[in-house]
């Protein structure tokens, strides 16, 4: 039965602008997973999330990508590194976020906090222990099953 699908966080006719934001799952040699945490002053401060932002309009999701690993954490990452991994949406509030996750095994450079973000490379076992945006918990899930 159609009525038997669990219920999404998507509020279909509320009128909400789509907001399209690329975001990365940087896999070290060990398997772990990069986040880092909202700084203080941005929406949903002090959660923890994969890198990643905005895409601006006219740019692609990867470029979108190759941009925010330099601002947000001075790595340099390739579209050829880059595996579409999932993809999440969410309606928050004001806006219903549609975010694709990438995979990404590959950089150069040494990660660095470039906004004054804490970041942590985490087990994704021990992903739980960390609050992160309410939209990435079925991503979370799927990498779980994943990696
Ligand atoms: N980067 C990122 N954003 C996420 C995740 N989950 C999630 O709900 N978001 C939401 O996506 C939106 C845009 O992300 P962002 O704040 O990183 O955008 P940005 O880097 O372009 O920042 P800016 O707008 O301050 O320039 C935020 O509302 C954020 O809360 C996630 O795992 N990673
Ligand atoms: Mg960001």
């Amino acid at each position: 039965m159609i009525d038997d699908c669990p219920e999404p966080n998507v509020k279909i006719d509320a009128g909400l602008p789509t907001v399209l934001v690329a975001a990365i799952a940087l896999i070290d040699v060990d398997g772990r997973v990069l986040i880092a945490q909202r700084p203080e002053g941005k929406a949903m401060a002090g959660l923890w999330e994969f890198p990643g932002g905005k895409v601006e309009e006219g740019e692609l999701p990867e470029a979108a990508l190759i941009r925010e690993c330099k601002e947000e954490l001075d790595i340099d990452i390739t579209a050829a590194c880059l595996a579409p991994f999932a993809f999440a949406s969410h309606s928050y509030e004001k806006f219903h976020l549609l975010m694709p996750l990438y995979l990404c095994r590959k950089w150069e450079g040494l990660v660095r906090g470039m906004e004054g973000q804490a970041f942590r490379w985490v087990k994704i076992r021990d992903l739980g222990e960390y609050p992160m945006p309410p939209a990435d918990d079925p991503l979370v899930a799927m990498l779980r099953d994943f990696l």
